[in-house]
């Protein structure tokens, strides 16, 4: 590693993230004065040793899910030391993003179920990949230094700050942002939240620590999974949403009527069928009130948006767009339009093996797993390409002293006709069918350790089932045996 790079990949974090979480929501966060040093450092760095020719072999552009994954795998490799720069917008290390909307929200007395993955972990030791992780490993990280441009004939990445960074292969990896409500109808209003990285969750949980009234916009995950946290603080909490019922791009209206009961049990109020107008604020300037287009005034002190994600292309146009799906066009081994140029995670559209079509897949599992598979097509030149089959999880209502705990897998495509079998108040599942009774996707809900994993087998093998057996079964289990 050259001496500029050893002095960049001086990270000031702490290391004991758990030991911390009791008196910090974000234990490892780094004081402001830090990162003012470091970046006039790499200011100084940059000028001292004509930074902009300094050949990074490897750059991983996104401090996310699908960066800290790519950078197990060239550890792994033993690729990483001195060779592997990660540019990151966050203030913080790679971590798993899914626990920003669940154990992260809960009221510390309420002792998360599950503690928040903040880090990505590896190995049968399950070590937690902190900064001192990165640093051990000779990886150089770049904090809150976005990359604001790209010279693809050059191989240049100018940053935000200024910085120049040549590389020789490059990882994008910049997931997706929240959509927002624009600002003329109240988006910015204080109290309005978005959720997307751990800086905005910190944001949130400060305002339920006040807040008496609130609203929660949307009936996805993001929507389901804020109010059920909302729920353990014991607040006022409404959701409203234009659709029919919750998830409506995955549950069955069935489904998701008893979702809708159980939350009402938890005293959390629906208001479906109807969009919002505009948010509008109060004498102080927080947000106030909620107006709906039927009409109706709904209060709030907090206000959730969780109306969608659209993946971060900026400033990656050049590199190829995807028009169809969004987001950066790839091949099956992540490769961009540009040799040396690889895309992965939320903001890769590649070629969905399985159903044969392109896909963008917002979930951690694939972040993850196309990681893997880029780094490992980059450093072993493997030519197998990615066969994903897509797969989506939640977990709600974990809090301590919560009536019931829900986990829930689903595995496959959710395209055809649906048979539900169980107890909702035990276990469910949902099997999609098409029209020649293959089983094409399968949620569960409930389901034993075991039952989880016959999932994904069954959903890759897509078995042909006799309907009206299907229909009959009186228990998932049964369900489970008609199929296999
Ligand atoms: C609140 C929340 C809850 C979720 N829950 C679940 C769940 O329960 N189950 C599930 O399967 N999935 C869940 N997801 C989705 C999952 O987290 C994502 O699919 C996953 O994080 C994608 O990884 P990624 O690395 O592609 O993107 P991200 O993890 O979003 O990382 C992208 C990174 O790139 C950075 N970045 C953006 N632009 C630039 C730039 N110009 N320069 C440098 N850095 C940049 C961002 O700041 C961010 O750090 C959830 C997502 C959110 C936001």
């Amino acid at each position: 590693m050259s001496s500029a790079l050893r002095r960049m990949s001086t990270s000031p974090f702490s290391s004991c993230a758990f030991q911390q979480r009791a008196s910090s929501r974000w234990p490892s966060r780094r004081p402001p004065s830090t990162a003012t040093s470091r970046r006039s450092l790499v200011v100084a760095a940059a000028a001292a040793s004509n930074f902009a020719n300094e050949n990074r072999e490897y750059v991983i552009v996104g401090g996310g899910n699908a960066a800290g994954y790519a950078a197990r795998t060239f550890v792994e490799h033993g690729m990483a030391d001195g060779r592997l720069c990660i540019v990151s917008k966050e203030a913080v290390a790679p971590y798993e993003r899914p626990a920003l909307t669940k154990g992260y929200l809960f009221p510390l007395d309420k002792k998360p179920a599950r503690l928040p993955g903040f880090h990505t972990c590896v190995g049968a030791g399950g070590e937690r990949h902190t900064s001192e992780w990165y640093k051990e490993h000779g990886i150089e990280v770049l904090y809150e230094d976005p990359v604001a441009a790209i010279d693809t004939q050059n191989q240049i990445l100018t940053t935000s700050s200024g910085n120049h960074l040549k590389y020789g292969s490059l990882i994008i990896s910049t997931g997706c942002a929240a959509v927002r409500f624009p600002e003329n109808i109240g988006g910015n209003l204080p109290g309005v939240h978005y959720i997307r990285d751990v800086a905005d969750a910190d944001s949130l949980v400060s305002s339920l620590e006040k807040a008496k009234k609130v609203v929660v916009i949307g009936g996805g995950y993001i929507g389901m999974e804020v109010a059920a946290a909302a729920a353990g603080w014991n607040l006022d909490t409404t959701i409203i949403f234009p659709d029919d019922h919750i998830m409506p791009r995955l549950f069955t209206p069935s489904l998701a009527r008893r979702y809708e009961e159980l939350y009402q049990k938890n005293g959390i109020k629906f208001i479906k069928g109807v969009l919002v107008d505009k948010l509008e604020g109060g004498t102080d300037g927080r947000v106030a009130t909620v107006l709906l287009r039927n009409g109706s005034i709904i209060e709030a002190d907090t206000v959730i948006v969780g109306i969608g994600a659209k993946p971060v292309v900026s400033p990656f146009e050049a590199v190829g767009l995807n028009k169809k799906v969004g987001g950066i066009q790839v091949d099956s081994l992540f490769r961009t339009s540009i040799p040396g140029i690889f895309a992965i995670g939320d903001v890769a559209a590649f070629p969905l093996k399985i159903y044969d079509r392109m896909a963008r897949v917002e979930h951690v599992d694939h972040a993850r797993k196309s990681a893997q598979h880029c780094v490992r097509t980059l450093l072993t030149a493997h030519t197998q390409p990615y066969d994903y089959l897509p797969f989506f999880y939640s977990r709600v209502f974990e809090y301590e002293g919560s009536s019931r705990k829900i986990w829930w897998q689903f595995y496959g495509d959710n395209v055809g006709d649906t048979i539900e079998v169980g107890d909702f108040d035990l276990k469910v599942a949902t099997f999609w069918l098409n029209s020649e009774s293959r089983v094409k996707g399968i949620f569960l809900e409930s389901g034993s350790p075991e039952e989880f994993a016959l999932l994904p087998k069954l959903a890759k093998c897509q078995p042909v089932v006799d309907r009206a057996k299907l229909q009959g079964a009186s228990s998932v289990e049964e369900a489970l045996e008609i199929i296999c």
